[in-house]
């Protein structure tokens, strides 16, 4: 579970985020949207302590902001798998390897690693790739690995920011099945993106980064029809 209780969020002395309140229940699938500069990667590094509330706090998964200890931050980030838009594969190890690094270095016993690595590249329909090097794929393979890489520690939420920011819309909706089907095991899905075109392909719930803070809304064709625009959920309602 992660909750948001009264959190205020600045970079560098500059506010991003104010008062904010809010939880995600496990096995949410939510996305945070907002324009360029609003604060999606700040919210999403907050979920994995890299920033924490200068007022308030934020709990995830048991671990509060205000009380956790520097060792343990590692321990709740084994619990997250993360996703950023540019893969940040190590381009120096196959596939397999890559997976794997993230099993060794959390201790995982040598006789599990090879079966839990394969497992999670079937999830992303990658299993013939282990011996690839990273950039020998396209990035939408790459995005899957990457998405492998943060599922093979067992987490209990995936955290990407702009998870399609690199990928024609085609292969953004289907790097999105692989994050709902992932979803539909029982693992929390948060997506921090400004590409309303997907999330219309595959709704859910939707916060929207407003004044400082985050507004439940629904993706909404603008008049035109063209253009998808976020409307928050009270003036939905209303229309
Ligand atoms: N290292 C930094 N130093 C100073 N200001 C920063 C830094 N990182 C982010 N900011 C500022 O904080 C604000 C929020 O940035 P953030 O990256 O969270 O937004 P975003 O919604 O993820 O943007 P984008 O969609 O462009 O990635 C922006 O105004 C940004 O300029």
């Amino acid at each position: 579970m992660i909750a948001f209780v009264n959190a205020d969020l600045d970079i560098r002395k500059k506010p991003i985020f104010r008062n904010l309140n809010f939880t995600i229940q496990p096995g949410e699938l939510v996305y945070i949207v907002g324009r360029s500069g609003s604060g999606k990667t700040t919210l999403l590094k907050s979920l994995y302590m890299e920033i924490k509330p200068v007022k308030g706090e934020v709990i995830v998964n048991g671990f509060s902001s205000r009380k956790i200890r520097k060792g343990k931050i590692a321990v709740l980030r084994r619990k997250l798998g993360i996703v950023f838009q540019d893969f940040r594969l190590l381009e120096d190890r196959n596939v397999y390897d890559n997976l794997a690094f993230v099993l060794k270095v959390t201790g995982t016993k040598h006789s599990l690693i090879k079966e839990k690595v394969m497992t999670a590249l079937k999830e992303v329909g990658l299993e013939q790739a282990a011996k690839e090097m990273p950039q020998n794929l396209s990035g939408g393979e790459q995005q899957r690995v990457v998405i492998a890489r943060a599922l093979v520690g067992d987490p209990v939420a995936i955290i990407a920011d702009e998870p399609t920011g690199n990928l024609d819309p085609e292969t953004s909706i289907e790097i999105l099945e692989y994050l709902k089907k992932i979803n539909a095991k029982g693992i929390s899905v948060i997506i921090g993106t400004h590409d309303y075109d997907l999330v219309r392909h595959h709704p859910s719930r939707t916060l929207m980064i407003k004044d400082m803070n985050l507004v439940e809304c629904t993706i909404e064709p603008a008049p035109s029809g063209t253009c998808w625009h976020p409307v928050p959920k009270q003036a939905a309602v209303a229309s």
